[in-house]
């Protein structure tokens, strides 16, 4: 595996795979990778010729009060993983590469309704960070497939969008979430929560697959489902941020005709902001 810094060493290589006529599978991070990010680079591997992984804390994406600082920076551990998954190459860019100018002086990219709703709403210009920088790596890394979890839907959705309305031409695939035994979603950030905290948290998932029985079995009290579900991850400890009934492909709120759903969820355990969803579907 090649790790690459800088973005003149990346061109040369993607160049040369693209001469060959080889297919480029990539899957961009922010690291401290856990199972979530290998069933990514697992899926783009079954796509593709040559894998590219990207690990980059997006300074772009995180608010003023967020963990950017704190982040979890583990790139020697993370760096051993890709490797014995056999990816390609591993590019690793510091901010002043990505972003020579500064943050205040970047052009930027954005899915407009949709990046201020649920996690929009709750992080100003955070998605804004986000769909600039995946704009970014994909005119750098030219990749024919990428992949992206489904952990983060409101994520995936607003980069099909972007992908569709900007024509790139990149087939985006989204991954089934990666979960721990108890239910809870694989993610960085459950690095900040102690063996408790965890256990605790299962409650986010735990609520959602409730919600999902109680729309199967004819459930349509989106609101009251809602508000309940809050109650439930409130009584353990959590605070709720938003729990939405939504139709799942447009992210907008259920209606009575609503067949297909995606209901999403952000709560914060202390400081920890966790997010999570579930689709359903009726027959
Ligand atoms: N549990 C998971 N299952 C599948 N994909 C995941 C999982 N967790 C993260 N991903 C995906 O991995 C990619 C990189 O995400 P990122 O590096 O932010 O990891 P993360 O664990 O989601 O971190 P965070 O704690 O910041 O949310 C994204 O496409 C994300 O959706
Ligand atoms: C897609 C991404 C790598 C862009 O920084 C990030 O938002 C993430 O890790 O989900
Ligand atoms: N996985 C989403 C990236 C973020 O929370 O900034």
């Amino acid at each position: 595996m090649q790790t690459i810094n800088q973005i003149t060493a990346l061109r040369a290589q993607i160049s040369d795979w693209k001469k060959q006529g080889l297919t480029i599978g990539f899957v961009p991070t922010m690291g401290n990778l856990h199972q979530g990010h290998l069933s990514l680079v697992e899926a783009a591997k079954a796509q593709a010729d040559k894998i590219v992984v990207s690990i980059f804390v997006n300074p772009m994406q995180f608010g003023q009060n967020e963990d950017l600082d704190a982040y979890p920076r583990t790139l020697t551990d993370d760096s051993q993983a890709l490797q014995a998954l056999d990816v390609d190459l591993l590019f690793t860019p510091t901010p002043d590469i990505i972003y020579p100018k500064g943050l205040a002086k970047q052009t930027w990219v954005e899915v407009p309704e949709l990046s201020n709703l649920y996690c929009g709403d709750s992080r100003p210009g955070h998605f804004q960070g986000v769909t600039t920088i995946v704009n970014k790596l994909f005119n750098l890394v030219q990749p024919d497939v990428a992949c992206f979890g489904e952990k983060d839907f409101q994520q995936l959705a607003l980069i099909k969008i972007m992908v569709e309305d900007l024509s790139i031409p990149v087939t985006v695939i989204g991954v089934p979430t990666v979960r721990e035994k108890s239910g809870l979603a694989k993610s960085s950030r459950n690095g900040y929560l102690s063996a408790k905290e965890k256990q605790q948290a299962a409650v986010i998932y735990q609520t959602l697959t409730q919600l999902k029985t109680e729309l199967e079995q004819g459930n349509k009290n989106f609101e009251q489902l809602s508000e309940q579900a809050q109650q439930k991850v409130k009584a353990a400890g959590l605070m709720p941020d938003y729990l939405r009934v939504l139709n799942r492909d447009t992210l907008q709120a259920a209606t009575q005709h609503t067949r297909a759903f995606v209901i999403i969820a952000a709560a914060y355990l202390g400081k920890t902001r966790l997010i999570d969803n579930i689709q359903v579907e009726l027959n």
